[in-house]
């Protein structure tokens, strides 16, 4: 699914938060936004998903306007906690956004249980949420996301809140999807080197007010992507270097 966003602004009453945005994200790409809190990243996500309208310029999705939320579109947020229905078991609610298809309840489940195996989660099913670990959380709101085999995936800091290790886990997990699927993927994080490691482009967004873009950079690295050999390669650190430096306005 290709995504344009085309002079994109908004205010927040005399606030303006984002300014000028223009972009086009390629099938199958793994765009990363970074920028520093409070720029409009999360607004960025809100508006492309069609849960709120811009105030300025256009998004598409495929050439068709955004005016509500589109169709094969999934969002992953950082709040794992809050986005998964305690009362249901792991399956159900990784089978919940399948209600709407005209698959038996048996099959939703079978299927249910197959994005769970995918996400490496097979035998927690029919275990609740609030029964596993943090990392294990956001993995079932991760399959939750894909049982709809979205084409076009918004993660809006979606490891922000786990340890390093989970982190890094659920990163190979993202890479590997996006490999396999090859989902169009816009990812949100404050973490620069996370952004030059599971991106295939990295946007960095200006500090408000009327955030724009001050970097738009290809994400080129050889080899397939690996925490230790990847993260020590001289252009991961040189490509890392460019992000931190945007970030911080040098
Ligand atoms: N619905 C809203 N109404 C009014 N102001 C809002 C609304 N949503 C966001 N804002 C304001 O817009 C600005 C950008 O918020 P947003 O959450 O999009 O930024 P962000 O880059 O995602 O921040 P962070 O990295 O801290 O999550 C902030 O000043 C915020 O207070």
């Amino acid at each position: 699914m290709t995504l344009r966003l085309d002079s994109l602004g908004q205010r927040y009453g005399d606030q303006r938060v984002l300014h000028d945005i223009t972009l086009t994200v390629p099938d199958g790409q793994l765009l990363c936004v970074v920028g520093p809190s409070g720029c409009g990243k999360s607004t960025l996500l809100r508006i492309i998903a069609g849960l709120q309208p811009a105030r300025e310029g256009t998004v598409t999705v495929d050439g068709t306007p955004v005016t509500g939320v589109p169709d094969r579109l999934a969002v992953v947020f950082q709040d794992y906690g809050r986005s998964l229905f305690p009362w249901l078991t792991v399956r159900d609610n990784v089978a919940l956004p399948l209600r709407r298809s005209d698959l038996p309840r048996s099959e939703r489940r079978a299927e249910a249980e197959r994005i769970l195996e995918r996400v490496g989660l097979d035998g927690a099913g029919r275990r609740h949420p609030w029964q596993l670990s943090g990392g294990m959380q956001q993995r079932v709101a991760i399959a939750r996301a894909l049982v709809c085999r979205p084409s076009l995936l918004l993660m809006d800091e979606p490891f922000g809140s786990l340890d390093a290790q989970t982190r890094e886990d659920l990163e190979d997990l993202l890479l590997e999807v996006h490999r396999t699927e090859g989902t169009t993927i816009v990812f949100v994080t404050h973490d620069i080197d996370e952004s030059v490691y599971v991106g295939d482009r990295v946007v960095v967004l200006s500090p408000a007010p009327a955030s724009g873009i001050v970097l738009d950079l290809p994400v080129e690295l050889p080899g397939k992507r690996d925490q230790i050999a990847t993260r020590g390669l001289p252009e991961f650190v040189a490509l890392r270097a460019e992000v931190g430096r945007a970030v911080r306005g040098g």
